[in-house]
């Protein structure tokens, strides 16, 4: 079924996006007669042959991802003053960062954003979605901001306050977090009640879930837009189906835009390079079209 954003257009989310992309690269490439050796899917998020870097990345992010560090979290973000910038200098500042957790791309953020962008771009979608891909990971700026490190900035994410799914990867390192000897948030349903909804759900710290607070108020997204900024790591729900015994019928939209924006944030990693100069113009008009000039990170 067609959704429609706030503008009265219908778009249709379920096409050929969640379809097999790399037909589609693959048509493209084969026209441009070049990256003959792209990766195959399979070879994206395999974390068994991932490196030691990956691998102690999230032993140490499992163990940390506490209810009350997540709470501190929220609360230091109300209490801190916010730089003012605008998205392409928020682009530009972000782009010393190198993603620890990542195992197919050691690109740069400001290479991740473009090529994303330009893979939805390339595919016809709208351009809410186009800029969308631009922005999704800014939220990584979070490490500019005083957090803890790069384990409550990036990587996947999943539920707090109650039982850790084995849907989540490593599922094995949660056993040196204080919450999992809880006698609350071990349970099955913890702090939360049957199909309270994801709005309801206290998800792990990170870029998606401080993107989301930073841009609801200051930007003309589409609901799917804020959908697939908030939820794009959270694979063990929106790629492994885990947690269907919290999430109510509005998460189903959620999870259909997620679902459609996914496969242009994974596989276009092993896509050409792209020349942010010659890409911005293009670019600072769409930012143009739904955010401020200035915003507060
Ligand atoms: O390593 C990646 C990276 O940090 C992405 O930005 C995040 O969205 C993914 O979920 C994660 O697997
Ligand atoms: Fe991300
Ligand atoms: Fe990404």
């Amino acid at each position: 079924m067609p959704s429609t954003i706030s503008d009265g257009r219908d778009f249709d989310l379920t096409s050929d996006a969640i379809d097999d992309v790399n037909v589609l690269k693959g048509k493209m490439w084969n026209e441009e007669s070049k990256f003959d050796e792209a990766k195959d899917k399979a070879q994206f998020r395999d974390y068994d042959s991932a490196c030691d870097r990956v691998k102690s990345f999230y032993r140490e992010q499992h163990e940390k991802q506490t209810v009350a560090f997540n709470i501190k979290a929220r609360v230091d973000l109300k209490n801190r003053k916010r730089m003012r910038m605008s998205v392409w200098e928020a682009m530009e500042m972000l782009n010393t960062l190198i993603d620890e957790s990542d195992p197919d791309t050691s690109v740069s953020q400001i290479e991740h954003l473009l090529q994303t962008a330009e893979a939805i771009r390339r595919d016809g979608k709208p351009e809410w979605m186009q800029v969308t891909g631009l922005v999704h990971d800014l939220g990584k700026l979070l490490f500019m901001f005083g957090s803890e490190g790069q384990w409550d900035v990036v990587g996947d994410t999943f539920v707090v306050g109650c039982k850790f799914s084995d849907k989540i990867i490593y599922p094995e390192t949660f056993v040196g977090n204080p919450d999992s000897q809880d006698s609350v948030y071990s349970t099955e349903y913890g702090i939360y009640k049957a199909h309270c909804g994801l709005d309801n759900v206290m998800l792990s710290w990170g870029h998606d879930e401080y993107l989301y607070h930073v841009f609801k108020d200051q930007c003309t997204l589409p609901e799917e837009g804020l959908a697939m900024i908030r939820y794009h790591s959270f694979y063990p729900w929106h790629r492994e189906g885990a947690y269907q015994h919290l999430t109510n019928e509005k998460d189903e939209k959620a999870l259909e835009a997620v679902r459609a924006f996914n496969p242009y944030d994974l596989y276009s990693k092993s896509d050409e390079p792209c020349d942010p100069a010659k890409l911005r113009p293009y670019y600072e008009g769409l930012i143009a079209k739904f955010f401020p000039p200035i915003l507060e990170w």
